[in-house]
């Protein structure tokens, strides 16, 4: 899939700038803040009607302006689609896709699906557990509802209990509701590990020769999916796993009630990130950083493809900074196969590129 032109009013620093994308590379450079991550989150926002940067529709839209447009071109499943996104202050959006009103924001994903690297994606590596968690989660409930339900009726079970534990003393009736939240976190939690386990033997397969081509051969990066310790084979049948929970929480039933907290279950599963064998959280340095989370998200987009047959859009913000010449000419010319966008700040790197397109961005303008 491709985006073949968008065009922007009235969206955040753009008035109205129509742009042509080439089918593979696309380059966009400019000094900063004139509106090159904007033009990255415009393109998220057509693929699932949400920013990755701001909850507030209002902050989309240009600050002396009351209405924003976002329109795109794109190409996939080998048709033309134009989704159209009207975004008002003070009234419900509006979104179209080739003239027929999008009730949801998950009907634009049908049409186009975004892989975003940002800055913040360091995270990834750099941040506890939790960044991790929400990196799988967010990709699987794209590809497989079963999981999206599971993991929506997980945290409902989860709330409740961590209420159960919390108000048992005032409310000890509370606690004979206890055993069916286990259960039910037992059999979801099972079907959550399932995929998760899936999903990092995969991530681990594309990211680690990525990995190592970035860093021209000299780094081995390596993914282990880590979750609750009676799991023996998280590729078990979930009936297995299951039990295998059960155990857990029967062994932690005490340590719960004493602390109030909810302490076994997958949702305080990770995944361990190792380059060269070592912890890539405590031992990476910057660039070593931005490689790793790179090639996580290079492994997505890959897994996206197999899933849905076609690549998706690749996003990267920022992502030249802190690399060595080696690993900018691979982000640069060595990503093949689908659609990819970066945003650089320095264009002196840019005598790196082979192929594509470049789009020099001033005060939300291309400029010749
Ligand atoms: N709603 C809005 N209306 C008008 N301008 C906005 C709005 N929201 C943000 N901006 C402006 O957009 C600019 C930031 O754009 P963006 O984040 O795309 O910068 P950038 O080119 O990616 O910069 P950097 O290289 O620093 O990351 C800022 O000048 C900001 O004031």
């Amino acid at each position: 899939m491709r985006i073949n032109k968008l065009t922007l009013e009235g969206f955040r620093n753009y008035r109205g700038q129509t742009l042509e994308f080439d089918p593979a590379c696309n380059v966009i450079h400019g000094e900063n803040a004139q509106g090159k991550t904007n033009l990255l989150e415009a393109m998220v926002y057509l693929s699932c009607g949400k920013s990755p940067r701001t909850r507030t529709e209002r902050e989309l839209i240009s600050f002396d302006g009351g209405e924003a447009r976002i329109i795109g071109e794109i190409y996939s499943r080998e048709r033309e689609f134009i989704t159209d996104i009207t975004l008002r202050a003070g009234s419900r959006r509006k979104m179209t896709v080739n003239g027929v009103a999008a009730k949801n924001a998950s009907e634009l994903s049908e049409t186009l699906h975004t892989v975003f690297f940002s800055p913040e994606d360091l995270f990834l590596i750099r941040e506890g557990a939790a960044a991790r968690r929400r990196f799988m989660d967010q990709s699987l409930c794209q590809l497989r509802p079963r999981y999206a339900r599971a993991l929506a009726e997980y945290h409902r079970l989860y709330e409740h209990k961590t209420r159960i534990l919390r108000d048992r003393e005032e409310n000890p009736g509370l606690l004979a509701m206890l055993p069916d939240f286990n259960e039910g976190m037992c059999r979801m939690g099972a079907i959550l590990i399932h995929y998760r386990a899936q999903y990092c033997r995969a991530l681990d397969a594309y990211a680690a020769p990525a990995h190592g081509d970035c860093s021209g051969g000299r780094e081995k990066l390596k993914l282990r999916y880590e979750t609750v310790k009676t799991v023996v084979d998280p590729f078990a049948k979930t009936e297995d796993i299951a039990q295998n929970l059960r155990d857990h929480q029967q062994s932690h039933y005490h340590a719960e009630l004493a602390s109030g907290l909810c302490l076994s279950g997958p949702h305080k599963d990770d995944f361990l990130v190792e380059v060269n064998g070592r912890s890539a959280r405590q031992f990476c340095s910057q660039g070593q950083v931005r490689t790793a989370a790179l090639c996580l998200k290079l492994a997505d987009r890959e897994i996206h493809r197999s899933a849905v047959g076609e690549y998706p859009v690749m996003l990267l913000d920022d992502v030249l900074s802190e690399l060595d010449p080696k690993r900018q000419e691979y982000v640069l010319n060595r990503i093949s196969g689908g659609q990819v966008f970066i945003t650089c700040c320095e264009n002196d790197r840019l005598d790196r590129l082979q192929a594509g397109r470049l789009f020099h961005i001033r005060s939300g303008e291309v400029v010749l």
